[in-house]
């Protein structure tokens, strides 16, 4: 007998035959599975209440999932024999856990003063903190002026990857939260359209630039900055005016000076905030800037009530282990590629491109921390959107294609602007596609439907295959009251942890990104050889094909 899909999927072996792979949880998968994904429900009224999980109002349901007591107990051992406790502390109390590059990885300390670390290094976060929140209260104020005396109007932040991303998706995130009379742009990529559209938008006179770059070394930064650079020059005709107009945030405060700006207009950060976990420090400036003081406050306090959930729950209950165990399970047990993240959220348009960076240049790893070639699966390909946009875009291909994709659907109780009864549809709209996931819809009642409805046999027989909906797909579905500051927080501290433990469990180093510095030294050489044809070195015939191509073209 042909299978059906959903038994091809279910059944699909395991990718690896790595001891990783234990036989007991390979045992629950085949036991789950033999069965529809709702008679978990059935045989167990309580399983909601027993298979969701809360960190204060912000709740996670991952009750639509192959899993049950035993095999979740059975995924629990492989974060205990890993020694996540352990490894959680290390990383909380700075010691070298980034072992490529030998630094700490305290991004926590960003959020709770630097309660586990010594004092120096605490007293950084809090003056630094202070210094952002200052110039916030002169934005919010009408104090901060630009070299004409007038008020500071725009802000341009100018950084790509981990200095882009957090910020431009925390101001979007949070614009119900502004209190600055500003607006905000966000200028990363090297494409001379990007920085053109945004300072086509300013007006030299009232616009404030934020050079972010933790190495300051990065060229799509110092391409942009110096095209802005170049722009209000113009304009203005005087180099001591861009001590009003230009900031920087960096750890190479020297590159930074040799830049142009001035000591007192550059803002430090240090080698163990990593850049993708950045947006809690001064990378975040312009988030502070943003939402104020308060609210700036109140979104590291988020991120912190993660940190101590984190810390102190025990694994059965912890939101970012759970998240963690799920995504290894469906990773490595199902075969699954990749994740997807659906925001029934406008606030969150950003949230999936920003998760893309932490999580992907995170756990795109394929050696554990020794060096040793893995056997197993790591990071998937994370993905996504905001619904209900994405229903219309690719859902089809949750619901019928051929891959597995699990979903994490976010949503907010309340919107951030309510309107009629819009929230309802978006709250009802995020239930239906679980549910539609976990139920799908059988072959054999589509065709009762359609007999009923006066189609022949043969015509219902031949529709009813191509709507059959194979159900049994796995989703989590995480919900807060409505998106705050604090909530903000929370939410990204959450991610951050659970991609934290499935590197611990991987044996993985989340915290280097080695495999981006490639291209970097590549595209050097390919410029050079733009530049000074005959010169550089020999390239393939297919780059040298489109090298020529583009020099045709100029
Ligand atoms: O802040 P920087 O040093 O300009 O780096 C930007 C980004 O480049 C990367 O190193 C690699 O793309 C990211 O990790 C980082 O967030």
């Amino acid at each position: 007998m042909q299978q059906l899909p959903e038994q091809r999927i279910n059944k699909e072996a395991p990718v690896s035959n790595s001891p990783f792979l234990c036989e007991t949880l390979k045992a629950h998968k085949l036991r789950l599975t033999a069965k529809p994904m709702q008679d978990l429900f059935s045989q167990n009224p309580k399983r909601f209440e027993q298979f969701s999980a809360r960190c204060e109002d912000l709740m996670l349901d991952y009750s639509k999932n192959y899993v049950d007591q035993a095999c979740l107990s059975d995924l629990i051992k492989l974060a205990e024999r890993s020694g996540l406790s352990e490894k959680t502390e290390a990383m909380f109390s700075g010691q070298l856990i980034n072992n490529t590059e030998q630094r700490a990885v305290l991004h926590t300390a960003l959020r709770n003063g630097g309660n586990d670390i010594d004092a120096e290094s605490a007293a950084k976060i809090t003056s630094t903190k202070e210094r952002m929140l200052q110039l916030a209260d002169r934005l919010q104020h009408g104090e901060l002026l630009g070299y004409t005396g007038k008020p500071i109007a725009t802000v341009v932040n100018i950084g790509v990857g981990g200095s882009d991303l957090g910020p431009a998706m925390a101001v979007d995130a949070l614009t119900r939260y502004h209190n600055a009379p500003a607006r905000f742009l966000f200028v990363s990529n090297v494409d001379p359209v990007h920085i053109s559209r945004a300072l086509a938008q300013c007006d030299p006179e009232t616009t404030l630039f934020i050079v972010c770059s933790k190495t300051f070394t990065t060229l799509e930064t110092l391409a942009n900055a110096n095209a802005a650079r170049h722009w209000f020059l113009q304009s203005s005709g005087q180099e001591d005016a861009i001590e009003h107009h230009f900031l920087a945030v960096s750890t190479n405060l020297k590159a930074a000076a040799e830049f142009g700006i001035p000591e007192h207009n550059i803002f430090p950060m240090w080698d163990w905030v990593g850049g993708r976990y950045s947006l809690w420090s001064a990378i975040g400036l312009s988030i502070a800037i943003a939402i104020g003081r308060d609210n700036f406050e109140a979104f590291l306090a988020g991120g912190r009530a993660m940190d101590e959930h984190f810390r102190h729950a025990p694994h059965t209950s912890n939101l970012p282990v759970i998240l963690a165990l799920l995504g290894i399970w469906h990773n490595d047990y199902f075969g699954a590629q990749s994740q997807a993240l659906i925001c029934y959220d406008q606030n969150l348009l950003l949230f999936p491109a920003y998760l893309q960076q932490l999580d992907m240049e995170s756990n795109g790893k394929s050696v554990n921390k020794q060096g040793e070639p893995l056997d197993y699966p790591t990071g998937a390909a994370l993905w996504g959107g905001v619904g209900t946009n994405t229903q219309h875009s690719f859902h089809q291909l949750f619901h019928q294609g051929s891959h597995l994709i699990p979903v994490d659907f976010i949503v907010g109780a309340r919107s951030t602007n309510p309107i009629g009864e819009q929230q309802t549809a978006l709250y009802s709209n995020c239930l239906a596609q679980s549910q539609a996931l976990m139920q799908g819809r059988s072959i054999h009642s589509l065709k009762q439907e359609m007999i009923a409805e006066g189609k022949s046999e043969q015509e219902a027989d031949f529709l009813a295959k191509h709507r059959f909906v194979a159900g049994n797909r796995p989703s989590n579905t995480l919900v807060y009251p409505t998106l705050t500051p604090y909530v903000l927080g929370q939410l990204i501290a959450l991610y951050e942890h659970k991609i934290f433990t499935q590197s611990v469990i991987w044996d993985i180093n989340a915290f280097d990104q080695w495999g981006v510095e490639l291209g970097k030294q590549l595209s050097k050489k390919i410029t050079r050889v733009i530049q000074e044809p005959g010169k550089a070195d020999q390239q393939d015939g297919s780059t040298q094909g489109l090298i020529d191509y583009f020099l045709r073209h100029q």
